[in-house]
Parts: structure tokens; C-alpha cells; sequence
């Protein structure tokens, strides 16, 4: 029997467009159901009380707030919303994230078309935060400074496993903007792929310092770099195809310099960025063969079968979920179900979702989950950190991925547990594994706290 069907049957209840099945799983996970139900209802407004942006560090921040807030308080908003963005302070200010309201509408203001906000919400934003800092560890002093992976490499090395469509990328991208660093993004959806170079290149590249007057042939010194492969992440590292390489600031940013602003490629400009990409996949791969066999002669016993392979500081494994707990992927499902109850009563059952309610379906994720965590564990460096994230609620998919990875490698691999002590809410708890962290989706609109989507995430060393 599949998680979602273990809760309390909730069968006397009105009939519901959510299949009993989804109801007893969210009812199990906090999930206010008489909320969750509004969506998508004629006449009622917006159950989610707010949307989040986060700061492009590269704008002036006052600046960036000044416009921000003058077009906050230019819409018209209903009750309680707020007429101006409130900062995420259990984040962290460096994090550089606001609450708006919820019906701001973002993608036509012009902070968000000039680049100087990210549509972002808070959850993810906690991943990207946990694993890059120590602040969130409940014992620092026990993990150590976290750039203590780094300070031992000359330059920092950061995977982003399942990268598309970038928010996490460019948040850690931003962290490390002015260190030498490269990122290195990896997804296996051609589709997000080229979404998540879209972002990278708006917000990461169109305002860079780096980039150089247009005329110059030289190339410019990005001090972070940013990679993305179009391949599987269960293999990445592996089976290196220097054609898997589809995008690197360097090249783009050459781009910039040589013809100015970074337009739609034409057929004979995209020859020549792959011809550059070819080369810098080359140049990369020997540079890391060279490393591994003089750095780490012990490096094989490490990553089974991949002698010289890459290793990195840091590996973000945000992996393929149910979605579940993803506050838009809650509205989209349910808003393509119907309002009218004559259509309603044929058809009780509207909100489905397979990959959490059918065993096999969710095995099959859950299999794919492990491998993409083994896989991103494989590319970290002894003495590196790791963050497990999903946007579900599924223990499933969460805290048993995780024990099973603590118990595949129990020598070297070991939890840091993560807490938000400044942000005290029953929408964020430990999870059922020790150091865990669950966040619930948030769907209280009288409240205010400042929480979004439902996440689970986990942190994880390898010992040196
Ligand atoms: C939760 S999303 C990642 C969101 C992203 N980290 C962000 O913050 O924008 C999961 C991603 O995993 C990708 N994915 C699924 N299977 C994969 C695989 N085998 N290898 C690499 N990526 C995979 C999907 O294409 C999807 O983009």
C-alpha cells in the first residue's frame, strides 16, 4: 500500500475534487484541506498568501528596494496582504529575500523584467542556504567554517545535480560571485535546460562587471563560472561527453564582449559556441584528469568506477519529486479540475497524483531519487557537504532516500543536522529524521508568517 493511502479515512467529509487518496496524505502532513480547496474556485481569491522574490546582488540594493517598493505599493491589494515587501529575516539578509503579495503581479513589474529580482520562494532558497552556509547547523562548531571543503582547493567546486530551471544555481552562483568558483549545473530535461540558460544568462550575465566593452576579443574574467550539462545525473561524472556541455560563462560572456548584448543566435553563431564549448569541455576535462591523479591518488575508491573523476566542494541533489508540497504545482493540478458540481459529482476524483498515490509509480521515483543522491554523494569530496532536497511531503521520497544513504555508506558518510531557530512556526519542523528539516506548505492566509512552498531537506558530510 502506497503512503498516501495509510491516513485516516476522511470519507465523511463534503465530496471533494481531491481523491480521497491525496486527501489522507495531506491531511497526515499538516495541509489545511478546507484551504487547499478554494483553489481554483470561482469568486475566491488566492489562498496562498504571498509570493517571494529574492535580490539580484549585481543592482544596487536600495536602489533595487526604492523600485521595488514603489511598485508594492502601487498595486491594489485586498485585507491583509502587504502593501510593501517584507524581508525573510530567518533566512538571512544575505539571502536578500521578500515577501509580496500574493496577487503582485511580477512577471510584468519592471523589477523582475530588468533583472533585479528572482521569482524564488523561501524553501528552495533554504536549501541552496543550508548547504552553502553553517549557520543553519545546529552544531557549527562541530562541521566546522563552511568554506572549510574550500579553503582546502584553490577554487570552489559546486554541483547542482538537478539544476533546471536555475533559481538554486544562480542563489549559490550569487554566493560565491566574487570567489573563484565554478558551478556546475547538470539536468537531463533538454526543454528545462534551455529555460535554465535563459535565467542564467538574464540575471547572471546581462549585468555582469565581468563582462568587458563591446570590440575587445578577450576574453573576460568571470570569477564564477557557470556550467550546465544536458545529461543524466545518475551517470554525470562517469560518462563525460564533452558534447554534454551546453552552456559556459566564459563563452558567453566572449559572446558579449565580441558583439555586444547576447542576442537569439543565428545558425552560424550557434556553430561557433558549440566549437568553444568543445574546447572548454576538452581543456576542463584534462585540467581535472591532471588534478585527480596528482591530488588524490585515493580518489578511485571513492567514486567506483570513475578513476580522475571531478569532485566537488559542495553537491545540491534538489532531485525529481511528486511535487506535493510545491504550493504552484498544488494550484495548477487542481486548477485544471472543475468548478461546476453537476460536472463535480461524475467526477469526484479530479486531483490526482500518480507518482505519490501508485505504488509503482512511486518506487520507480524513489529508485531514481537514490540514485541521483548515490550519484551526487560519488562526486563529493572527502570533507565536502551535500544537500538532499525534494518539494515533497512523501517520507518516501525524504527521510527513508536519506537513511538509506547513511546506511549504504557508513564509514564516511554522516548527517549535519540543520535547524532555523529564528524561524519559529509550526510550518517548520524537524523531520522524522534526526537533523532534518521539513518546511509545510503555507496556506494560512490570516497569519502572515513567512513561509511558501512545502520542502524537506537534509544535510550530509563525507568524512575525510
Ligand atoms: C525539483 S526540479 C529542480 C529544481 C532546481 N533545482 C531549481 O531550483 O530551479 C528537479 C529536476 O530534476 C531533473 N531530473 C529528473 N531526472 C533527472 C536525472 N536523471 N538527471 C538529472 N536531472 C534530472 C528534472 O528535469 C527537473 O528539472
Amino acid at each position: 500500500m502506497s503512503e498516501a493511502a495509510n491516513g485516516d479515512n476522511l470519507s465523511k467529509d463534503p465530496p471533494s475534487r481531491i481523491s480521497q487518496e491525496l486527501r489522507n496524505f495531506y491531511a497526515e502532513h499538516n495541509v489545511d484541506l478546507a484551504r487547499l480547496e478554494q483553489v481554483g474556485k470561482s469568486g475566491e481569491s488566492d489562498p496562498f498568501p504571498f509570493r517571494f522574490v529574492r535580490l539580484n546582488p549585481r543592482f544596487d540594493r536600495g536602489e533595487s528596494l526604492k523600485i521595488l517598493n514603489k511598485e508594492v505599493g502601487e498595486h491594489k491589494v485586498e485585507g491583509k496582504e502587504p502593501h510593501k515587501p517584507i524581508p525573510v529575516n530567518w533566512i538571512g539578509s544575505e539571502w536578500g529575500f521578500f515577501a509580496l503579495p500574493a496577487s503582485f503581479p511580477l512577471a510584468s513589474s519592471e523589477s523582475f523584467t530588468s533583472g533585479r529580482v528572482y521569482g524564488m520562494d523561501v524553501s528552495s532558497g533554504a536549501g541552496a542556504a543550508a548547504l552553502l552556509s553553517n549557520s543553519f547547523d545546529t552544531n557549527p562548531s562541530q562541521t566546522g567554517d563552511h568554506n572549510s571543503a574550500a579553503d582546502i582547493s584553490d577554487e570552489i567546486r559546486v554541483l547542482d545535480l538537478c539544476c533546471c530551471p536555475g533559481l538554486k544555481l544562480c542563489a549559490m552562483a550569487d554566493h560565491f560571485r566574487d570567489q573563484k568558483a565554478t558551478i556546475i549545473g547538470v539536468d537531463v530535461s533538454e526543454p528545462r535546460m534551455a529555460l535554465c540558460k535563459k535565467i542564467v544568462t538574464k540575471y547572471q550575465l546581462s549585468h555582469s562587471d565581468d563582462a568587458e566593452p563591446a570590440n575587445t576579443s578577450s576574453i573576460p574574467k568571470a570569477k564564477a563560472n557557470i556550467q550546465l550539462y544536458c545529461q543524466d545525473g545518475t551517470s554525470f561524472g562517469t560518462n563525460w561527453k564533452e558534447q554534454n556541455l551546453v552552456f559556459d560563462t566564459r563563452s558567453a560572456l566572449e559572446d558579449i564582449s565580441v558583439r555586444g548584448k547576447r542576442k537569439r543566435m543565428n545558425k552560424s553563431a550557434r556553430a561557433r559556441e558549440r566549437k568553444r564549448l568543445k574546447e572548454i569541455a576538452s581543456e576542463d576535462w584534462t585540467r581535472s584528469q591532471q588534478s585527480t591523479t596528482n591530488e588524490d591518488s585515493n580518489q578511485e575508491s571513492q567514486a567506483p568506477g570513475a578513476p580522475g573523476i571531478l569532485l566537488f566542494d559542495y553537491v545540491l541533489v534538489d532531485a525529481e519529486c511528486s511535487t506535493d508540497g510545491s504550493l504552484k504545482h498544488m494550484k495548477e493540478r487542481l486548477k485544471s479540475g472543475t468548478d461546476d458540481p453537476k460536472q463535480a459529482e461524475e467526477t469526484t476524483v479530479i486531483e490526482t497524483n500518480d507518482m505519490l498515490t501508485d505504488q509503482r509509480q512511486l518506487d520507480e521515483l524513489v529508485d531514481l531519487q537514490k540514485r541521483l543522491l548515490e550519484s551526487g554523494y560519488r562526486l563529493l569530496k572527502p570533507g565536502g557537504k551535500l544537500v538532499y532536497s525534494t518539494c515533497s511531503l512523501s517520507h518516501a521520497q525524504n527521510e527513508n532516500v536519506v537513511k538509506w544513504l547513511l546506511e549504504k555508506y557508513p564509514d564516511d558518510c554522516y548527517s549535519i543536522p540543520v535547524n532555523f531557530l529564528n524561524a519559529k512556526s509550526t510550518l517548520i519542523v524537524e523531520g522524522t529524521l534526526k537533523g532534518t528539516i521539513r518546511f509545510y506548505p503555507n496556506l494560512a492566509k490570516e497569519d502572515m508568517e513567512l513561509f511558501g512552498d512545502g520542502f524537506f531537506l537534509a544535510k550530509l558530510g563525507k568524512r575525510e
